[in-house]
């Protein structure tokens, strides 16, 4: 069920078919190419009122739902992608709420040398911040929805995580890391908490939904410039993550 009072859109579907670039193990992608790993609801609104202030902001709210399970020896999980620079020359972020379910978002730089695992339940909120690109992994036993605004200004490339298999770790079934070998000087991955920020105003417990209507919580999605401060506050370093070298 999709804790969302609105109409929601046709929703786009990510099949194992679309995934066979990017998995630990890609010969599954041809045991079962139809079938749907995740919904994408993009640019959901709950009035007109409120569609037109997302447009007049140049940002969407997206709704996903990816269903729990595993796709041969990992956990299911979003493609992955990077967001491009702005016209400042910073790269777009994102914020995600988790609205039920459990996620764990696995965000690593260009050079993949700074890896972070974020660990997020429902009601928590996670920002994306500048030049991380991102895979979000389902690692519990119901589906995982979740939120996301941010800015309709760019398009998504997912060029370098199919060039290299994914991204630079695999989550597999029992939770242990993996490391992707072609990624040979991949940092290690460190485990960073969410934090609230509150030059946006986000935090546990505050739906994103809250945000229309506050032109200030959603001017960072377009202008991260001029939001250095609160990016760097936005995850707290955790510590480091133990990896395995090799798929169990
Ligand atoms: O684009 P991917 O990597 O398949 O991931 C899907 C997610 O990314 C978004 O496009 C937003 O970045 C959402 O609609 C969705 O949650």
């Amino acid at each position: 069920m999709i804790p969302w009072e609105g109409p929601l859109p046709e929703p786009g579907a990510r099949r194992l078919a679309d995934m066979a670039d990017v998995l630990a193990a890609p010969e599954y992608a041809d045991r079962d190419p139809s079938r749907p790993l995740y919904y994408m609801y993009r640019d959901c609104a709950r009035s007109d009122e409120d569609r037109r202030w997302l447009a007049d902001h140049d940002v969407r709210y997206d709704i996903t739902v990816i269903m729990p399970g595993v796709i041969g020896p990992e956990l299911v999980k979003t493609k992955g992608h990077y967001h491009p620079e702005n016209p400042a020359g910073v790269g777009f972020p994102e914020v995600y709420e988790v609205m039920s379910g459990r996620a764990h978002f696995l965000l690593q730089n260009r050079e993949a040398s700074s890896v972070l695992f974020v660990e997020a339940t429902a009601g928590e909120v996670v920002v994306i911040p500048p030049g991380y690109g991102h895979v979000t992994i389902n690692p519990g036993d119901e589906d995982l929805v979740m939120a996301n605004l941010v800015s309709t200004a760019f398009a998504s490339e997912y060029a370098p995580y199919a060039r290299l298999g994914g991204a630079a770790y695999y989550e597999m079934e029992d939770g242990s890391i993996v490391k992707n070998n072609r990624y040979p000087d991949a940092g290690p991955v460190r485990r960073a908490v969410a934090l609230p920020v509150p030059a946006f105003g986000t935090g546990p417990g505050v739906p994103l939904y809250t945000l229309l209507g506050r032109e200030e919580s959603v001017r960072f999605l377009n202008h991260p410039e001029d939001y250095a401060d609160a990016f760097s506050g936005c995850l707290r370093d955790a510590g480091e993550v133990s990896v395995c070298a090799q798929m169990p």
